[in-house]
This record gives C-alpha cells, structure tokens and sequence, in this order.
C-alpha cells in the first residue's frame, strides 16, 4: 500500500508552536547531540539499525532541501535504545546528489551513531531546529510505529508522535535529520544528577 509519502507535516520554528508534553518539549529542544544526552540517560545506549538503502525522500523533505519533487537519497533509519527500551525513531536522508567526499563516514556508519560524524567535525554546519506534530498518517509515524510492532509497545494510532528536523551542510552535501520522539522518552531518568 503506497504509504502517503506525500503526506506533509507542518514544520515550525518554535517548539511552542507544536504544544509538547513538557517532558517532551525537553527533549525536543535539547541543543548539541542527542546520542551523547540520552547516553546520559541510559546504562546502556544502542543505535538498532532498521535500515540503509537507497529511497526517494518524503514530500516534505523535498520541500526542506528546496526541491520541486522528491529526490533519490540515501536513506537511514534507525531506533535509539535506552537500556534496550526504543526511546527515538530516526530517519535520516542524504541526496543522491551528495558525494562521499561530503560525508565520508555516513556509508559505513554502521551502529555507531550519526551523530559522533556530525558533531565532532568542524566542517559540518548545523541548521535552525524545526518541530512537528505527526498524526498516524504521516509516513514517518507510519515507519516508527511500524518499527516497534512486536515488541510490545504498540502506540495508539490517535496518538500524535512529536518530532523534530534538522538540515546539516557539509561542504556541497546536506543531509537531513529527523528525530521521531517516541513515547517511552519521557519516562527517561538523568543516570547523573547535574543532567537536565
Ligand atoms: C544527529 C544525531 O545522531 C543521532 C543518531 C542517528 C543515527 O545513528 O542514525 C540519527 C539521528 C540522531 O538521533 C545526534 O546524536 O544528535
């Protein structure tokens, strides 16, 4: 069944304007990398990769990257685990266009995280944070919900996922993140008492 790929979501500057749960705003707006702060969160902190393929981005991704239509990309899509619990659905795209010499250790990432590549190299430039509500029919709460069948943890379909994008350049590549909050997050404790 075609998946909506068409469907959009409202993208919004200001976290405000998607009215988070505050233990989810917190997480939404948390600056630098998002693998170093729920490492902070967790005894034990794995990127489960559900996939590394080749993929047209989604509508709205198209729109991100000032595209007229869908692009082929390079697409990754992974669930970062918090001691074992799935806590994030992330969906990651790199247009065709791009070359290895723009992100030379995307291909091999393998399970470690994207974000040890991104923000630990001076030469990748971060864009503003963008928010969102995702209703069921949006094709990345389709993927997320998808991800977690069988194990135990199905999200209610009238259940919105909050998410979260951000558009990074390196030398002539972008690459666009986003980061599908999922429900469990917010049950997450700092392991260290000074982590917000
Ligand atoms: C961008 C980051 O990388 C994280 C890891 C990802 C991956 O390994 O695919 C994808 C999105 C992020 O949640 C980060 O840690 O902030």
């Amino acid at each position: 069944m075609r998946e909506h790929s068409l469907r959009r979501a409202n993208w919004h500057r200001h976290v405000l304007a998607v009215n988070a749960p505050a233990a989810l705003a917190r997480w939404l707006v948390s600056g630098g990398s998002l693998t170093a702060r729920l490492k902070a969160h967790a005894d034990a902190f794995r990127v489960q990769v559900l996939g590394q393929r080749p993929a047209p981005c989604l509508a709205d991704e198209a729109e991100a990257f000032g595209l007229r239509k869908p692009a082929r990309c390079w697409e990754r899509e992974v669930l970062l685990r918090c001691d074992n619990t799935p806590v994030v659905f992330a969906h990651t795209v790199v247009p065709m266009s791009a070359t290895a010499a723009d992100w030379p250790l995307f291909s091999a990432l393998g399970e470690r995280s994207l974000g040890t590549t991104l923000f630990g190299d001076p030469m990748v430039a971060r864009g503003p944070l963008e928010y969102a509500r995702l209703r069921a029919s949006h094709p990345l709460a389709r993927r997320a919900r998808a991800a977690l069948s069988g194990q135990g943890m199905a999200i209610p379909e009238e259940q919105i996922l909050y998410a979260r994008r951000c558009l990074y350049r390196r030398r002539r590549g972008t690459l666009l993140v986003t980061e599908v909050f999922l429900p469990r997050v917010a049950a997450l404790v700092p392991k260290t008492p000074n982590t917000r």
